[in-house]
């Protein structure tokens, strides 16, 4: 299943945002959307998913796996965003309920997808939770967003996004609003799932450090324009535009910590050992 984006187009207010973006997801690639605030980024993701801000036109053509979706209805792209096309956004704060248990909300997840009982969801929340790698999940389903860390609300936002089980993830600066030493624990945990599963990836950031930890191909946006698109051992050893040259200046190396298996910093393996 793949997603080609062709001329996309975004005004919002009589402003044109975003201006002719083209690129193409092929089945199970990691794609990156890179660019400095404001570029254009977070729009074209919610362009794909149908969730443009009031006011907000979209032309030009999304594809996914051969079908149109700028046009379709509410309900229609909501279908396909409860069955197979996931998302993360920066702050698992925002995606989840502060009154409701993590448990139920994953439950809740599993259940739009699946025709699934309220005691077989609960099961599954137990077992999406374990594999997000969350610290005893039996316990932690019962607990509330606020009693959890940062790090394990992203991956409670995670094990909702994939409960299920997308062809297509958006993570749109999944890590940014996370401790430094935890975001490289959530980018290898997202790695692997994409990995295991076999899921294609569109992932938003501003930083080439971490695109070039997770993406194999990255998409330069400056303005609402793409300036260069290629891939990412491309955009780290031969940048062609201004926009890739600066934002390699400024990838935070420093970001990963080593160890065994640890991904490399800037400039090696772009997907590295971070399985
Ligand atoms: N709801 C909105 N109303 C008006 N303008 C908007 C709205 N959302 C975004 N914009 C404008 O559209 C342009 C692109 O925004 P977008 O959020 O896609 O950029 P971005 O690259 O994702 O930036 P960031 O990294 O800061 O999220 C910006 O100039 C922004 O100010």
């Amino acid at each position: 299943m793949s997603l080609e984006v062709e001329g996309l187009t975004i005004e919002i207010q009589g402003r044109r945002v975003v201006d002719g973006v083209s690129f193409t997801v092929p089945d199970g690639a990691r794609v990156g959307l890179i660019g400095e605030s404001g570029s254009g980024k977070s729009l074209t993701a919610l362009a794909v998913l149908g969730l443009l801000p009031d006011g907000a036109s979209a032309s030009g053509s999304i594809r996914w796996n051969g079908r149109e979706l700028i046009g379709l209805s509410d309900r229609e792209l909501a279908r396909l965003r409860g069955d197979e096309i996931g998302i993360v956004f920066q702050e698992p704060r925002t995606a989840l309920n502060p009154i409701r248990t993590v448990g139920r909300q994953i439950a809740e997840s599993v259940r739009i997808h699946e025709k699934a009982s309220k005691r077989d969801a609960a099961a599954r929340a137990v077992a999406e939770a374990s594999r997000v790698a969350l610290p005893d999940p039996e316990r932690i389903v019962s607990r509330y967003p606020h009693q959890l860390s940062g790090g394990q609300r992203q991956r409670v936002a995670i094990a909702m996004a994939l409960a299920c089980r997308p062809r297509l993830l958006i993570a749109d600066e999944p890590t940014t609003a996370l401790d430094v030493t935890i975001q490289a624990d959530i980018l290898r945990l997202l790695l692997t799932l994409v990995r295991d599963d076999g899921m294609s990836l569109v992932f938003i950031t501003h930083d080439l450090a971490v695109l070039s930890q997770i993406a194999t191909h990255g998409v330069v946006l400056e303005d609402g324009r793409v300036v260069e698109d290629a891939p990412v051992s491309t955009l780290l050893t031969a940048p062609s535009s201004p926009v890739t040259r600066g934002l390699l200046r400024d990838a935070t190396a420093t970001l990963w910590r080593p160890g065994p298996g640890a991904p490399g910093p800037v400039g090696g393996d772009p997907v590295g050992g971070a399985a």
